[in-house]
């Protein structure tokens, strides 16, 4: 069946593929990737950030939603507790017009000291409570 859709695929805009990075996910950590276009054009337009906020992202996973906060904002700040997604989000956006307003750090953002922003954007589910217990 070449150029068809299995079942499975769903419809999707032109151009809007997302950015998954070769990473496996663990789902029972909370990592779920936003990979609707749209739904993450409406997270960012409700969101109400204004051009010269900078932003804290906590959680950008492989950068979905970074993209997109690049867009509209100053600079992100973006703070990942897994340094395989760390990694992946440095490849992404490396040598892009974005790259020198985007900070990532590497750590729990419950016990990593935040730099100054205006405004926090945060997709867990929850998984945000400290995972100390966990193997990231
Ligand atoms: C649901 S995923 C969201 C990924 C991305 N923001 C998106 O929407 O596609 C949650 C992300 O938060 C990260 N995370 C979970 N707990 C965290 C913590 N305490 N501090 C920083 N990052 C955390 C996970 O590793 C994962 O990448």
């Amino acid at each position: 069946m070449a150029g068809g859709k299995t079942k499975k695929e769903k419809a999707r805009p032109a151009g809007h593929t997302p950015y998954q990075g070769g990473i496996s996910f663990h789902k029972s950590k909370g990592q779920h990737i936003l990979k609707n276009p749209l739904l993450v054009d409406s997270i960012v337009q409700k969101s109400g950030i204004k051009s010269t906020d900078v932003i804290l992202e906590i959680g950008p996973g492989t950068g979905n939603l970074t993209k997109k906060l690049l867009e509209v904002g100053k600079r992100v700040i973006a703070v990942e507790i897994d340094a395989r997604m760390v990694l992946e989000l440095q490849r992404r956006f490396q040598g892009t017009p974005h790259s020198n307003r985007l900070q990532v750090i590497q750590g729990d953002v419950l016990k990593t000291e935040l730099p100054y922003f205006d405004i926090c954007v945060a997709n867990i589910p929850y998984q945000i409570s400290s995972p100390s217990h966990s193997s990231y």
